[in-house]
């Protein structure tokens, strides 16, 4: 079963760049860059203190702390080009077909890295990846919602910014960082301005946040896809309004479990979801942050939990591909790679 799901060519929707910054790309990008890490904290003695620390996540916040550190090594194009190119191989690895990649351009910007160098960086890899490796991607620009939604905007506005979305190097947005007490409706004037330039809309919501939040990312921010949505079990009737709507959910299980808003894969509503027809791809997240997890442990922690049927996850990566936002030739390619996979499977297994 695990070959049949590295088979699979798989989207991820769910994907921080900067989530996928190693300890020991951090450790030697730092070094290089001459960035001074904090002596006060005995995490940042060595990558495998480092690695230790995030094991033990006690909460979104908790990690977030680490993230925003961690991607201060990033200085130039070249860091930016090598921490996509080493989430790219990784996805390679796992049999990714198409990526659809966040980055926090606010994080960066603020730090004194233009946001030219940021795309420069994560284009190359783009660029690279396709060919050598046949992975389809495109960015998505994330918001910081713990930063005040002015400043969302002004990024938003910025002519560099602009420059990216007309040109279609970014298709859309995003909203992430720290959830509880930043309801999504703060950022609906971003959203509305994002919207009026042609780019597709997702928000992260339900986390760690309320199934509210779902409800209010889908009426004031009205996005197109939802980051996360675990909560979503929690709210029946908002459940049955998402799967009518075939609003894609981008669940992370090992995230979830690594920020502590379960205790185990077994816990997420999985079965649930599919029982009420709610479409939902399976993501990585941060798999740098989360155990080395990249996107197949995610499969396969969720077939060790729920022991799905071959169909089944076909059915997972057809959702997937209907909710991704590349080209129809793209998806209609994608579709048929599944029904081979699944295919394959049935004539050496059904018999
Ligand atoms: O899982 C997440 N949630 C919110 N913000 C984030 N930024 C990176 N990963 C996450
Ligand atoms: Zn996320």
């Amino acid at each position: 079963m695990y070959e049949y799901l590295q088979k699979l060519p798989k989207c991820e929707h769910h994907i921080h760049l900067e989530g996928a910054l190693t300890p020991e790309l951090l450790f030697s990008m730092a070094q290089k860059n001459h960035i001074d890490l904090p002596e006060d904290d005995p995490a940042f003695l060595s990558p495998e203190s480092l690695t230790a620390r995030y094991r033990d996540f006690s909460c979104l916040d908790d990690f977030l702390g680490y993230y925003y550190i961690g991607m201060n090594s990033l200085l130039d194009v070249a860091d930016f080009e090598a921490l996509a190119w080493d989430y790219f191989q990784h996805a390679a690895q796992d049999g990714v077909a198409h990526a659809e990649c966040f980055f926090d351009p606010q994080a960066h910007v603020s730090r004194g890295v233009g946001y030219d160098v940021v795309l420069s960086g994560f284009k190359a890899a783009q660029k690279r990846a396709q060919a050598e490796l046949g992975i389809s991607s495109e960015l998505i620009c994330c918001f910081l919602r713990h930063l005040p939604p002015p400043e969302a905007l002004e990024t938003l506005r910025s002519s560099p910014v602009q420059t990216s979305m007309k040109s279609g190097d970014v298709i859309g947005i995003g909203l992430d960082s720290s959830e509880k007490d930043f309801p999504p409706q703060l950022f609906q004037q971003v959203y509305d301005e994002a919207r009026a330039l042609g780019l597709r809309c997702t928000a992260h919501a339900g986390e760690e946040g309320p199934a509210e939040y779902i409800a209010t990312a889908l009426d004031d921010l009205r996005v197109q896809r939802i980051d996360h949505g675990v909560r979503l079990a929690e709210d029946p009737k908002l459940m049955q309004r998402i799967a009518n709507d075939q609003t894609l959910l981008t669940i992370c299980p090992i995230s979830n479990v690594y920020l502590k808003c379960v205790t185990s894969v077994a816990e997420l509503p999985i079965r649930t979801f599919l029982d009420a027809g709610v479409q939902f791809s399976i993501n990585s997240d941060d798999p740098a942050y989360f155990g080395d997890n990249y996107i197949l442990a995610n499969y396969r922690a969720v077939q060790d939990a729920f022991s799905l049927t071959p169909r089944e996850w076909a059915g997972i990566c057809r959702a997937g591909i209907k909710g991704s936002w590349c080209d129809e030739t793209r998806k209609k390619e994608l579709m048929q790679r599944v029904q081979s996979v699944l295919d394959e499977w049935v004539a050496r297994h059904d018999a």
